[in-house]
């Protein structure tokens, strides 16, 4: 007789941080840190511009100097940067620039040069900084919200997706204008609250680091049941969301993405 698969104790997931600030948000985490990385701001940015952690990944400071005046084009431009002024900025220190590095360093962010370290990205320093120093009281139930992860260099793409596998016990949400990526990591059945009037119908699911021999899903259009996916055998893209509650059990972990509206 085959032998039952292992009871996994159930995960939350909901994208309720891209609401508008007005609306009643039931998250699933107790606390967000922001990383902002080297590329064009998302729309959304200032919205998320809250929490208890905001961290700019070398040259992700030049995106949040320049970029939040643009997308704040009715306020003045240095009350905009005095307000959305990073705690920290991390990394190799080759793209942020002099004067950018210089003018939050005086506004009291902590730089924290890591050039001696070119074997891992600047995502992944910081978000291992993140882990590491109680910069929130709580890490247990925090969530890393990921700004520009998605488009443009395919390398640094799949080093950002990457980050996600190295850290499958942190909650870390990769985010573009168009799209949100997390993992699901194996050990848990998921519950992922749809937010429909911010994500959907499109979604994926996708295992990037190694085959599913099972997974179940509920709520999509073309669910599977205890299905084997992999690269060059069956992926699940271009599904849609049916329900708003969707339910995935792997016996991989599985990457979970999902369009954004504009
Ligand atoms: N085009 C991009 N697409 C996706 N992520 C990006 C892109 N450019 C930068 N990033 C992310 O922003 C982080 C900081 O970018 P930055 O340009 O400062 O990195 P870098 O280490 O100097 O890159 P490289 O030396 O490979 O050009 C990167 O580690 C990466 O996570
Ligand atoms: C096998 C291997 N491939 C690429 C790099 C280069 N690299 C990876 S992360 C990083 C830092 C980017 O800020 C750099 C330069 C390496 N070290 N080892």
């Amino acid at each position: 007789m085959a032998t039952p698969p292992p009871a996994r104790p159930a995960m939350s997931h909901s994208s309720a941080f891209l609401l508008p600030s007005s609306a009643p948000r039931t998250g699933s985490a107790d606390a967000y840190a922001v990383v902002v990385l080297n590329q064009r701001l998302p729309r959304f940015a200032p919205l998320l511009w809250a929490p208890q952690v905001r961290v700019c990944a070398d040259g992700g400071a030049n995106r949040v100097f320049d970029g939040m005046p643009e997308l704040l084009p009715e306020q003045d431009a240095d009350d905009v940067r005095l307000r959305y002024k990073p705690d920290v900025i991390k990394g190799d220190m080759d793209s942020v620039r002099p004067e950018v590095k210089e003018y939050y360093s005086n506004l009291g962010t902590k730089i924290v040069d890591e050039s001696h370290d070119q074997d891992t990205t600047d995502l992944h320093k910081c978000v291992a900084f993140i882990a590491q120093n109680s910069l929130v009281s709580d890490v247990s139930n925090l969530c890393i919200l990921v700004l520009g992860a998605l488009g443009g260099r395919f390398d640094h793409e799949m080093g950002n997706i990457n980050v996600l596998h190295l850290f499958p016990n942190s909650r870390i949400v990769l985010l573009s204008d168009d799209c949100l990526i997390f993992l699901l990591p194996r050990t848990h059945t998921h519950n992922i609250h749809i937010e429909r009037s911010i994500e959907g119908p499109h979604c994926g699911l996708i295992p990037i680091g190694a085959p599913s021999t099972s997974t179940t899903t509920t709520g999509l259009r073309w669910n599977l049941d205890k299905t084997c996916m992999s690269y060059g055998g069956l992926i699940s893209t271009s599904n849609v969301v049916d329900e708003d509650q969707v339910t995935v059990t792997s016996d991989s972990d599985l990457i979970w993405t999902i369009s954004l509206r504009h």
